[in-house]
């Protein structure tokens, strides 16, 4: 280390001599390049200035705490300059590159665990100093975990890294959203007290996943939903059935981290002395096992961008030109997050409940959808949640962690569950942004149904893993402050409306088969997509409408247990029952009939009336006083229950009666203003 600080690194361009492109991140391409004087392999990361959307003082940040940091497992800057409009760090050249890469292009299961355990053990000893130093990372994640030709592990990308004795305005940023969202922890989600440390031992249980499946939990969802999963799901985990491979002190060390009371987390120091690290071993053990023949640094990342531009052309009808960049983000899955909070508030509100999913990795999207993925991209392995959930239950578990979801949205001054509720009315007219590239980057579940084609079935899948099947993209900050659109679409369960709902599946398809495929995938959606598509088809196979909210139509389709020919008076539910695609004389014929019933009802319901009032002494007038005297009629009561009754209804009369006097009090007060503001107008 004395030898290196002695070295004296130009801090001119001429003096480097760039050769190819080893890594790419938001801001920033980074390079092989020799050190002409001192004839030394070097990384030189250029930031272009011009892209880094006025974030200087995170760059500095960053070149700052490169420059401070001294340990062997933190990759550290020889020294910066800037050139023209970009910035250059200089700083050891890491040819083995980053887990990710090396993941991606030949482990795509993940390593061996004797390799995850000296990966994560050299990567905890950096975050043990940093921590000690006072810095958060905020990004810890297998992209930033590089490795020499030797096996030598460093932490690298401090980005977004925080010192915990700033103050002020610095201190403020700690109370902001930054990290990449699969990674990032609940309380850093939340930012409801802050975070501190602890966020990075969350990153690390997550980055110690990634290792061990090639992919992070949720990395195939849009970024609001991985926020919602985080929140409300139980944490990730090693899964005791799925993860067999894995020994117990690995699950339990996962276990330990990813906590989500961060104060129940371990500290970076204790984490260390954990039995799982006994496993580990040396570096040269990890070169053997995974760097021995890779193809050079330069060449691999060449072969993954080709391919990754392979499958954004493939993609490229779904994208406008503005969008590129958002997307091109999302599939190399750089860190370029940095939220705006009340958009996150309003996808949040948006997104679908996910507590009647059985599939704690993959709610809302069906297994239809789930094949879909599979056929159209054969060749891209499919995350394996998709067959078995990675969410591992507390109770198997063990974890005393159950999700909470209303404490953990507690945050949210909208809280999803109930602003479902109030979805009906939200569309794109009326909330009024029209920016797209939200589509892109957080697609929600009713756009995914609105284009619900098998072709843009497979694109988006695509887009969500198999394109990428290890990352979740990331948006650019220009892009994630933008006005999002929302797409109207109901996004509460099909059966919402209707608790009485049972019509199965099978009698569905006999009265409506024309629409059997789409329904595969989800249903409220499949119902909007049919609302916009098709109103008529709609209307006779979903039911009469019988009420409207906003946009949506709440029908009747489904009141019928049965789902019987004939239509009939429900009197509990007080809605018509009638079947789907009934001929119109046969329709005339049931409301003719619930008419009919209708009468005979009335009829036994006045009679009631006078025999009730012919017991009581008492005379009814007419049959419109029917409901009224339903009441009376009550005014002997010859039980305890009526008793009981009547007073309910003598409280609520009084209840009907005091409201009305308070109504014309207000009234009259208002007429008193009005006069009075008149009075005033006059006058003036
Ligand atoms: N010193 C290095 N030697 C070899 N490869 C490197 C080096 N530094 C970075 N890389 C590669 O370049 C990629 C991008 O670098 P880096 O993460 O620093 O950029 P970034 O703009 O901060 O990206 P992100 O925000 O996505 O993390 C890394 O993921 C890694 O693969």
């Amino acid at each position: 280390m004395d030898h290196i600080l002695e070295k004296k690194y130009p801090v001119c361009a001429e003096e480097y001599k760039l050769y190819e492109e080893v890594g790419e991140g938001v801001s920033a391409i980074v390079y092989r390049a020799l050190c002409i004087p001192l004839n030394e392999i070097v990384a030189i990361k250029a930031l272009d200035l011009e892209k880094c959307n006025n974030d200087l003082d995170g760059i500095r940040r960053e070149v700052q705490t490169m420059n401070l940091t001294d340990h062997p497992n933190l990759l550290r800057a020889y020294c910066s300059f800037t050139t023209g409009h970009n910035l250059w760090v200089v700083m050891p050249y890491m040819a083995g590159g980053s887990c990710l890469h090396i993941m991606k292009s030949s482990y795509q299961e993940g390593f061996e665990e004797p390799v995850i355990a000296t990966l994560l053990r050299e990567t905890l000893k950096a975050l043990v100093y940093l921590h000690a130093q006072g810095h958060i990372h905020r990004d810890v994640k297998a992209g930033n975990i590089l490795l020499d030709t030797n096996g030598a592990v460093k932490l690298a990308d401090f980005g977004v890294s925080a010192c915990m004795f700033d103050t002020g305005e610095r201190q403020r940023s700690r109370n902001t959203f930054v990290g990449t969202p699969c990674w990032m922890a609940p309380e850093v989600m939340q930012q409801l007290h802050g975070y501190d440390f602890k966020a990075d031992i969350w990153s690390f249980g997550i980055t110690a996943l990634e290792l061990a499946h090639g992919h992070a939990p949720f990395s195939k969802y849009p970024p609001m939903k991985v926020l919602l999963m985080t929140l409300q799901n139980a944490p990730p985990g090693l899964d005791y059935e799925r993860d067999k491979r894995f020994s117990k002190s690995f699950k339990e060390l996962v276990a330990t981290c990813l906590v989500k009371d961060p104060k129940k987390r371990p500290t970076a120091e204790k984490l260390l002395k954990h039995h799982f690290f006994k496993n580990a071993r040396s570096n040269e053990f990890v070169a053997l096992s995974i760097l021995d023949g890779l193809a050079p640094l330069g060449e691999r990342f060449r072969l993954l961008k080709a391919r990754e531009a392979d499958l954004l052309g493939q993609n490229k009808a779904l994208y406008e030109d503005k969008e590129h960049l958002s997307q091109q983000e999302y599939i190399r899955g750089v860190s370029a997050w940095n939220f705006n909070l009340e958009d996150l508030k309003s996808q949040a509100a948006l997104i679908q409940d996910y507590d009647e999913s059985s599939n704690a990795e993959n709610p809302g999207v069906s297994r239809k959808q789930e094949d879909s993925c599979n056929a159209v991209f054969p060749t891209e392995r499919l995350p394996k949640e998709m067959a078995n959930s990675n969410i591992t239950s507390s109770e198997e578990e063990g974890f005393s962690d159950l999700p909470d979801l209303k404490s953990t949205l507690a945050s949210f001054p909208i809280k999803p569950l109930q602003a479902l509720k109030g979805c009906f009315d939200v569309g794109e007219d009326e909330v009024g942004g029209t920016s797209p590239s939200w589509k892109d980057t957080a697609l929600l579940d009713s756009e995914l149904v609105q284009k619900l084609s098998p072709n843009f079935m497979g694109q988006e899948c695509e887009r969500y893993e198999g394109s990428h099947p290890t990352r979740i993209n990331s948006i650019p900050r220009h892009v994630a402050s933008e006005p999002k659109k929302f797409f109207s679409g109901s996004l509460i369960p099909d059966n919402a409306f209707s608790p009485r709902k049972v019509i199965r599946d099978g009698d569905r398809d006999i009265l409506q088969p024309k629409y059997q495929s789409e329904r595969n995938y989800s249903g409220p959606l499949f119902r909007q997509k049919r609302e916009s598509n098709n109103l008529s088809s709609e209307d006779t196979s979903e039911g009469a409408v019988v009420q409207h909210k906003g946009r949506f139509k709440v029908t009747s389709a489904d009141l019928s247990p049965k789902g019987s020919a004939n239509s009939y008076f429900n009197p509990v539910c007080g809605g018509l029952t009638s079947p789907t695609n009934v001929p119109a004389a046969s329709l005339l014929s049931s409301l003719q009939n619930i008419l009919q019933q209708n009468n005979m009802q009335r009829e036994e319901i006045i009679k009631l009336i006078k025999y009730v009032e012919h017991t009581s002494g008492k005379r009814v007038d007419s049959a419109e006083t029917g409901c009224n005297d339903v009441l009376q009629m009550q005014a002997s009561p010859n039980s305890t229950r009526e008793r009981e009754l009547q007073a309910q209804v003598i409280n609520l009369q009084q209840s009907v009666g005091s409201l009305v006097e308070e109504l014309q009090r207000q009234k009259m007060k208002n007429a008193q203003l009005e006069r009075q503001l008149n009075a005033m107008l006059v006058k003036e």
